[in-house]
């Protein structure tokens, strides 16, 4: 038994069993108010009104219980709730049994079997309403049976021995019943929460693999493939709306001098905190970056004009200049610390309206940007280029 779907039944039992409270404790007032009918024959009416009111007052405060588990219940205390809720039904039930006992008239056969006939009735609808839980079942079950059967037996003559016999043979075969339907519900709930508990697991699993199948594994950025279904899909929809699009496409300078240096391993540290700032400006519902290759990346910048592209790319490259990246070998002048190359396009200027001429022309840029000494923004209007 996994232990959280064992602990989940019981608490969908113990939820189950408050649940029948309400029309329980309301056919209670009912069987009471017939029953002293019933007794007023024989009994004096302001005593049977004190029974009656005991059994009254008793179900009110069962509904009441209802109501208050519902809003003071929880997982830790729920099993402490069920004793209590067992504890006022077993009180029930002695009531109950009390007045049989003290209003029958042991000279009246009819009433010896009416006791009969509201004792099987009373506990055949306890066992069905909380088949659920034999606990439940019981704490009534047992306080109106046992007395009931003994009471009838010693004092009831033949007439009380028939019920009482009748009372025995029923509680037999029911509590037989009970105790295999109670297993076969449990196992029921059971199967249930593992059923819903083993959908959850796959749909987690679904998502991590879809997760995985869209991630590049060392940086955590969308990883090319879902970035050229993004595009197409920006592209379509900027279109559609005549709104602006940008591309970047950037790239590490001298990344291979890096590695020569400081080894395989650093520059994929390297790559991870240049994923990270740059990850950290793409803040825009729309914005996507993903690393296109190697030491290669590409944003997706929708609704947006060049102009406010070169700025987010002159922003992008100011802050790895301040993450300031040891890079003792780079060939760019000046400078000894790492540094990007950025291709700036965009849709309704750039040369291009598909992903792969949206690509190119940013390709285009970052190559233009690596010919004039690297480190610098390119974008092609008025073929301009920005250095850092
Ligand atoms: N550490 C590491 N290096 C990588 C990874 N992917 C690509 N590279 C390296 O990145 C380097 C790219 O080299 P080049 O294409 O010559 O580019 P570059 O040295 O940056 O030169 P420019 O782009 O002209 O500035 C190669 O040495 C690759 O091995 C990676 O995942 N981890």
């Amino acid at each position: 038994m996994q232990p959280n779907v064992a602990k989940k039944t019981e608490l969908e039992i113990i939820a189950l069993t408050f649940a029948q409270t309400v029309n329980a404790s309301i056919a209670h007032l009912f069987a009471i108010t017939l029953i002293a009918v019933w007794f007023s024959y024989v009994a004096p009416v302001s005593e049977l009104l004190i029974w009656a009111g005991a059994i009254a007052f008793l179900s009110i405060v069962r509904i009441t219980t209802f109501f208050a588990f519902r809003k003071y219940g929880n997982d830790q205390n729920a099993s402490l709730w069920l004793h209590g809720w067992a504890g006022l039904f077993f009180i029930l039930g002695v009531i109950y049994v009390c007045g049989f006992m003290y209003f029958t008239p042991l000279n009246r056969p009819e009433y010896l079997v009416s006791i009969g006939m509201f004792v099987v009735a009373f506990s055949a609808a306890s066992a069905i309403g909380h088949t659920a839980s034999l606990y439940a079942s019981l704490s009534f079950f047992i306080p109106i049976t046992l007395p009931s059967v003994v009471f009838l037996f010693l004092y009831g003559g033949s007439a009380g021995s028939v019920a009482a016999f009748t009372i025995v043979i029923y509680s037999v075969t029911a509590l037989f019943l009970l105790k295999k339907s109670n297993k076969a519900y449990k196992k029921s709930i059971f199967l249930n929460f593992e059923h819903t508990q083993e959908i959850e697991k796959r749909k987690q699993i679904e998502k991590q693999l879809h997760d995985i199948s869209r991630k590049d594994s060392l940086t955590n950025l969308f990883n090319r493939r879902y970035f050229d279904e993004t595009l197409a899909v920006e592209i379509g929809r900027a279109k559609r709306n005549k709104l602006p699009l940008c591309l970047i496409m950037f790239d590490l300078d001298c990344f291979k001098e890096y590695n020569d240096k400081y080894g395989h391993v650093s520059g994929d540290n390297c790559l991870i905190q240049i994923a990270e700032i740059a990850q950290s400006l793409v803040s825009r519902q729309g914005d996507m970056i993903a690393r296109y290759g190697g030491e290669e990346f590409a944003i997706i910048l929708p609704n947006i004009e060049l102009d406010g592209a070169v700025l987010f790319a002159n922003n992008l490259q100011e802050r790895i200049k301040y993450k300031n990246i040891p890079h003792a070998d780079t060939k760019v002048a000046n400078i000894k610390h790492v540094t990007i190359s950025l291709g700036v396009t965009n849709l309704t200027i750039g040369k291009g309206t598909t992903a792969s001429e949206l690509i190119q022309s940013a390709d285009v840029a970052l190559y233009e940007a690596k010919k004039r000494g690297r480190n610098r923004v390119h974008f092609d209007a008025n073929d301009s280029s920005v250095e850092a």
